[in-house]
């Protein structure tokens, strides 16, 4: 999968907003450096103050898409900031641990908050993160796939240790993204979940 680009040839479309959610300690922010920098940040557990942003373009259907990802504090106290957010994001990345149920429990209340404060049309994935744990895991990825469907949105799991469907998550969201912004009248509506099976078929379900 080719998304990454410095081809400044190419048309730059669109700056989307792209928000991390999800409990302290999920992983948001090594989801966003194993993405941005192909690196994972291993060994002690710093956790994030307020917001964080990094922009990574990539390159979409030869169109070039400007993620602006904001990381946001999962900590309780910081939830007045990460309210302040939500309105302007066009895409919510909603993160649980594999080997935290109670940040899988807690899912439920992200998306109550998120029907609350973000766009009534914003994007939303599912993402059960950690998924090279398999010793310690405790959600099972069907439990991850039912309460997605309950709640009509994709779901995928990750790992921002082996790099595990990273670069897909945000390829998808990119893609939905795009496709908004520059669909032709006639032209069908992009399906995320579609798309993100079948490239999962395509690689095996575990390309970093
Ligand atoms: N095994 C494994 N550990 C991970 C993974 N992602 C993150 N971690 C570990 O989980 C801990 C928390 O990761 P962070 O990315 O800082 O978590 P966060 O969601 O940003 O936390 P807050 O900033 O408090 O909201 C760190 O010790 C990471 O090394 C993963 O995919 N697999």
């Amino acid at each position: 999968m080719d998304t990454q680009t410095n081809d400044d040839s190419l048309f730059l479309l669109c700056v989307s907003q792209v928000m991390l959610v999800g409990d302290s300690g999920v992983g948001k922010t090594c989801l966003l450096v194993r993405f941005k920098d192909g690196a994972f940040l291993a060994g002690s557990f710093i956790s994030t103050v307020g917001i964080d942003f990094r922009n990574k373009v990539m390159s979409i259907d030869a169109v070039k898409v400007k993620l602006q990802i904001w990381d946001t504090a999962g900590q309780e106290r910081f939830r007045s900031v990460t309210h302040a957010y939500y309105r302007d994001a066009h895409a919510l990345l909603l993160l649980y641990d594999v080997t935290n149920k109670a940040s899988f429990d807690n899912i439920r209340a992200w998306l109550t908050e998120i029907h609350e404060y973000a766009q009534q049309d914003v994007v939303v994935m599912l993402l059960g993160n950690k998924a090279d744990s398999t010793h310690n895991r405790v959600v099972k990825r069907e439990e991850g796939e039912k309460l997605a469907k309950e709640f009509g949105v994709p779901f995928m799991e990750t790992s921002a240790k082996s790099g595990l469907n990273v670069e897909l998550a945000f390829t998808a969201v990119a893609k939905e993204l795009k496709h908004r912004t520059m669909k032709e009248p006639d032209e069908p509506k992009f399906q995320l979940q579609e798309y993100v099976d079948k490239e999962m078929r395509t690689v095996g379900c575990c390309s970093s």
